[in-house]
């Protein structure tokens, strides 16, 4: 049989090396946890109060959860959803895009769902410092689990699958991923191998999974990598069909979470 890995040849130089950081200079980072409704309009003006607080605390960089200006639930998506190319009929992201130019600052617009030419995307824009939209990531592993007794979920019902990493340059070099994309170590050692300082992943993990993995991933992508990772999640909110573990979080190349 072929071996699907030939590790004959990797050497010392292959591994990431514990004993040298990620270059990057010291910045504030906010991970925005908000709690979610069904009233977008609210949700918006969540938002929008986290990012003006976060920054009053100094942050440069901000990041906000997977889904947040829709609950996480498959009966909604479609209605919440947003043409990012009409950007009068996109409000979410004409306010993401106003306060990063009023404060200056990067947002990691969390997720959000797209319509784009009669498909559904489940999608992260990443703003500048001067407003402008500097990428956008389409969630690439949908999530679809089904645990008798536990959760089931189905994303890939309603959404169509990105094929596409992405990586900004701003405070420093980042990558991203959504949710369920942190399960795939492959994602994270490509961004390494692009010279990613800092992987960002929006998520809204549920509370099953959650408390088996939602840590255990976000480390072992740390330390294969030797980067910074960072989750943003909605609040746990136990009221809908979804429960959302919650617990955005912070992980270095060698600490424990914060
Ligand atoms: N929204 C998601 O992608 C959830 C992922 C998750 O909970 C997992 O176990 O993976």
């Amino acid at each position: 049989m072929a071996a699907l890995w030939n590790t004959r040849n990797l050497t010392m130089a292959d591994a990431p090396n514990p004993f040298q950081l990620p270059n990057i200079t010291k910045f504030k980072i906010a991970l925005c946890q908000l709690s979610i409704t069904s009233d977008k309009n609210q949700n918006l003006d969540r938002a929008s109060r986290s990012i003006r607080l976060s920054v009053e605390q100094g942050a440069k960089l901000l990041v906000l959860p997977e889904m947040w200006n829709c609950p996480y639930s498959s009966d909604y998506f479609a209605k919440y959803a947003e043409d990012f190319d009409n950007r009068d009929a996109s409000p979410t992201l004409s306010m993401l895009s106003e306060a990063a130019c009023c404060h200056g600052i990067t947002i990691i617009g969390g997720s959000l769902p797209e319509w784009d030419h009669g498909r559904l995307y489940n999608t992260c824009c990443i703003f500048g410092p001067d407003g402008r939209l500097k990428a956008k990531h389409r969630k690439i592993h949908l999530f679809d689990i089904d645990i008798p007794g536990e959760i089931s979920f189905k994303e890939s019902d309603t959404f169509t699958a990105g094929d596409q990493p992405t990586i900004v340059d701003t405070v420093g070099r980042i990558g991203i991923g959504i949710c369920h994309d942190i399960r795939f170590p492959e994602l994270a050692a490509l961004y390494r191998k692009r010279g990613v300082d800092i992987i960002c992943y929006p998520g809204a993990f549920n509370v099953s999974t959650g408390e088996l993995l939602w840590e255990l991933v976000q480390r072992a992508r740390a330390v294969d990598n030797q980067l910074f990772v960072a989750t943003c999640s909605p609040s746990r909110n136990s009221t809908g069909s979804y429960t959302t573990w919650g617990h955005s979080t912070l992980v270095g190349p060698k600490e424990s979470p914060t």
